[in-house]
């Protein structure tokens, strides 16, 4: 199966710190990935240069098979991008935000209503959907920024700790729909967070960033047998405190 997403030897420094030293990773269709790494690792770094939102210093972006970095509006096209630095428009409602975004990405009005109106549904966005976004709880400004971000189907998803900060219920949905977004409808998501207990139930793979580089990338079952532990934990402790585990 061809990758849907694919980052060869990234390498990124601001000034003269180098955060990322060389990194690769890809994601083929219904491929669910987890981005883990302390606070400062890189994480957020990684998933900007993928998106098309930095550029990396050197290495290799391509989504859908298209150069992100030669040809970044068109590589954009195919990508889905949450971060909590991209804000909602305070005075717009739920809707309206929505319908914006779906213009900006061209897509014909006929399909925008109904487009919009699936994600209402999917995101239990209709109780607020008229309300304006200065006045919605984080949960629900969570999920309008989800909603806002795959507007366009986008075939590759790539969400910056899309449930921080959430309480269970939220949180839950946004696991099922990244759930169903790669298993039923063959996308390719990639995602950071600090909840490992996510990351068990959810991920395929699982990628650790330390000191710049990925210090482990498999799954769930090879991060514990090759650390011999129990848990995800005690996995990412010793991959993160002694680098004894070499891949
Ligand atoms: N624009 C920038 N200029 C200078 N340094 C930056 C810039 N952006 C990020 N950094 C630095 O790069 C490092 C990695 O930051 P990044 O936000 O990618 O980490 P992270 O793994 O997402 O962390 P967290 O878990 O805290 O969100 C940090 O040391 C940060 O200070």
């Amino acid at each position: 199966m061809s990758n849907l997403l694919e980052l060869n030897h990234i390498h990124k420094s601001f000034g003269t710190k180098e955060i990322i030293k060389s990194l690769s990773l890809s994601l083929e269709a219904g491929e669910i990935y987890g981005l883990l790494g302390v606070n400062g690792a890189g994480k957020t770094t990684t998933l900007s240069m993928l998106a098309g939102l930095l550029k990396p210093n050197e290495g290799e972006v391509f989504v859908n098979g298209v150069d992100m970095i030669a040809e970044s509006i068109s590589a954009r096209k195919h990508l889905g991008f949450l971060t909590g630095e991209m804000k909602l428009y305070d005075r717009l409602t739920a809707k309206e935000q929505l319908e914006f975004f779906g213009k900006l990405y061209g897509i014909p009005k006929k399909e925008i209503a109904q487009r919009i109106e699936e994600l209402i549904d999917l995101f239990q966005i209709e109780e607020f959907k008229d309300q304006l976004c200065s006045t919605l709880s984080t949960g629900q400004k969570q999920r309008v920024a989800i909603a806002r971000s795959v507007i366009h189907k986008p075939s590759v998803i790539v969400l910056d700790e899309p449930t921080t900060g959430l309480d269970i219920m939220s949180a839950e949905q946004i696991t099922k729909f990244i759930h169903h977004q790669a298993k039923v409808e063959g996308r390719a998501v990639i995602f950071s967070t600090h909840n490992l207990s996510e990351v068990e139930r959810l991920c395929d793979r699982i990628g650790i960033i330390h000191e710049g580089h990925l210090a482990f990338q498999g799954t769930l079952s090879e991060i514990l047998d090759q650390t011999e532990s129990k848990h995800l934990h005690e996995a990412f402790f010793t991959l993160v405190n002694n680098e004894a585990v070499t891949i």
